[in-house]
């Protein structure tokens, strides 16, 4: 058993129980274990997100192919590489980034790196997610990685999401925040319609991507992201996906379906492995 030992700086969650108990989760698909007992201990969201990326570099072998996923919250899970490579606790794996920052973040660690074109078989990729439900499948690309996150992950043996709790949702979409599509970027207008029409009956609302310099986002891949905001959790992802995959011009979507093989969420009981 782990036990929690680092405090907090922001943003405090605050866990009053001496030890952690097993949270069961209702889906009949999904099982769940806990690993974790906890002090009492104050936990930020940045706490949970490291547990829970901490938890899953523990499922690496030696001898590993690597998917190195993409985020704040996978980012815990490249230091963890990075430092048990260091200390000699782990060796012999190379990692495949799934975005120019995770590459410049694998590289300043010393994590050997290697491209699906020579390494086309996964053993393990570990990334975040924007929104997780029941079912295990998810939201991904918030970052702005979706592209090659699909790309790594959809050949990845096991992919094992981290994440802190607050990613949970009943149904996709249902976070209100957005669902990427990246799109090329000839008359990315034209798809931003229809992709707003394709999903009118949910409320949905379709944005071009604003990166920080107030310029159209552009991704690793050169393309536009089309962010779309639901105001009702889609009925069917499958469905959607699929819809969105027949426009042309659309190069990937935000919906992880029937990839994950677990999900590692931290919250402040602790940390819950749901598998399917
Ligand atoms: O899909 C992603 C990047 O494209 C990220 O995994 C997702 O946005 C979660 O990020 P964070 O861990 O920072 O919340």
């Amino acid at each position: 058993m782990a036990s929690l030992s680092f405090l907090s700086s922001s943003h405090h969650l605050t866990l009053r129980t001496p030890s952690l108990t097993l949270r069961k989760i209702s889906s009949p698909r999904t099982s769940v274990s806990f690993s974790v007992k906890a002090q009492s201990v104050a936990l930020s969201q940045d706490d949970l997100k490291k547990l829970a990326a901490e938890k899953a570099v523990e499922a690496i072998k030696p001898g590993m192919v690597l998917g190195l996923g993409t985020g704040s919250t996978a980012a815990f899970a490249v230091d963890q590489i990075g430092k048990l490579l260091a200390s000699g606790q782990l060796h012999d794996i190379v990692g495949i980034p799934t975005s120019k920052r995770t590459e410049e973040q694998a590289r300043s660690l010393g994590i050997p790196l290697v491209a699906l074109d020579t390494h086309p078989r996964i053993d393990l990729a570990i990334d975040g997610a924007d929104e997780v439900d029941p079912n295990l499948d998810l939201v991904k690309g918030r970052g702005g990685a979706l592209l090659r996150e699909k790309m790594v992950e959809a050949v990845a043996e096991k992919f094992i999401v981290v994440a802190d709790d607050t990613k949970l949702v009943t149904g996709l979409g249902g976070s209100g925040l957005a669902m990427p599509v990246e799109v090329v970027q000839f008359c990315w207008k034209f798809n931003l319609i229809r992709l707003k029409d394709l999903f009118k009956e949910f409320g949905c609302d379709a944005k071009l991507r604003v990166g920080g310099d107030g310029e159209a986002y552009v991704t690793d891949n050169s393309n536009y992201i089309i962010d779309l905001y639901f105001k009702e959790p889609l009925k069917d992802g499958f469905a959607a996906g699929r819809e969105i995959g027949k426009l042309e011009g659309v190069v990937e979507h935000g919906l992880f379906l029937g990839m994950a093989t677990s999900v590692i969420i931290a919250g402040k009981n602790g940390v819950e492995v749901m598998t399917k």
